[in-house]
């Protein structure tokens, strides 16, 4: 393989997503020395409408898709993403190349008054517009008001130092990488949590028709969070394909197993599913699917419809 002489890198322009970006173009560039990588940093949709839930503008899509009409238009040649905003089914034309070591997987309980979530007075704001948080928050705390908060970490930062929320709910892996790990006043165990589905990975996307790129980027590949990665969208697109629900799954890796754990609940946290498997890490995607039938059996599908018909 003869490295490129160019790479370009899409990436949002929020200060998580540059570094995202800058940290794959470091990889880049230690392994091909020779090979000028660039960053190509552009505004998306979802980074613009800000006062609507994701839910109800049309969901994770609105974060990759000016990314993925540079790859089409060959302004790049790869985007990197979190996996957690990368839809489930990609357009037809885009391919993921490689998928790299998850950071921390939790969610995070940020606050300047309070140590947990267990010491929060019943009635307390929690911010976060996070459906998948929301219903587990609800679930164990139904005397807590959870109120919308969108924006990049930033910009959510600050609306909690304005004082407009008790406590706002962040990923662990995006405040850790900008060196904001300080504001973390618990870390919330992943049994009451459950995690996004990708979520502390991230993923880097090609035109499927760039074959050439899949040997350069493969060494940004690695193996055991793929495998986690892909056994827990395996069970999202089972469940619902791309919509935006109340669902989150997290898979770990143990020896030639990934032991997994998936959830789906109603908005309220009222009805919470959650189920557990074990299986071959060789078939990931087998596993998430069988996860989700487990789901499914207790009633998953109702829960879900339930939703899209409100
Ligand atoms: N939905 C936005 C988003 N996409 C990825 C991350 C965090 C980093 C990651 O999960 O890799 C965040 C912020 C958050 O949920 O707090």
């Amino acid at each position: 393989m003869t490295p490129p002489r160019k790479l370009v890198i899409a990436s949002r322009e929020s200060a998580l997503a540059m570094w995202q970006a800058q940290h794959i173009q470091q990889r880049l560039q230690s392994l091909y020395p020779d090979t000028e990588v660039t960053i190509l940093g552009m505004t998306t949709t979802g980074d613009q409408i800000l006062d609507s839930p994701l839910a109800k503008i049309g969901g994770k899509g609105l974060f990759v898709k000016e990314l993925e009409q540079a790859l089409a238009d060959g302004r790049a040649d790869l985007a990197v993403h979190s996996m957690k905003d990368v839809p489930m089914h990609l357009p037809p034309g885009f391919a993921l190349a490689a998928i790299g070591e998850r950071e921390d997987p939790r969610d995070a309980f940020v606050s300047n008054d309070h140590d947990s979530l267990d010491v929060l007075p019943a009635g307390s704001i929690v911010g976060t517009s996070s459906l998948r948080r929301q219903s587990q928050l609800q679930a164990r705390f139904p005397g807590l008001k959870i109120e919308s908060l969108r924006g990049n970490l930033q910009t959510r930062l600050r609306k909690l130092d304005e004082g407009q929320y008790a406590a706002i709910i962040l990923a662990a892996a995006g405040l850790k990488r900008l060196g904001l790990a300080s504001r973390i006043r618990e870390y919330i165990d992943p049994a009451n949590s459950i995690p996004a589905v990708g979520q502390g990975a991230l993923g880097i996307e090609i035109n499927a028709d760039r074959q050439d790129l899949l040997a350069v980027l493969a060494p940004l590949n690695h193996a055991e969070t793929a495998a986690c990665v892909e056994a827990e969208r395996g069970m999202s697109r089972a469940l619902a394909g791309s919509c935006q629900v109340p669902l989150g799954a997290y898979a770990q890796q143990h020896g030639d197993e990934l032991h997994m754990t998936g959830f789906v609940a109603s908005i309220d946290g009222k009805e919470l599913l959650r189920e557990t498997l074990h299986g071959a890490i060789s078939q990931p995607e087998a596993l998430g699917q069988a996860l989700a039938a487990k789901l499914v059996a207790r009633g998953a599908d109702r829960l879900l419809a339930a939703l899209t018909h409100d």
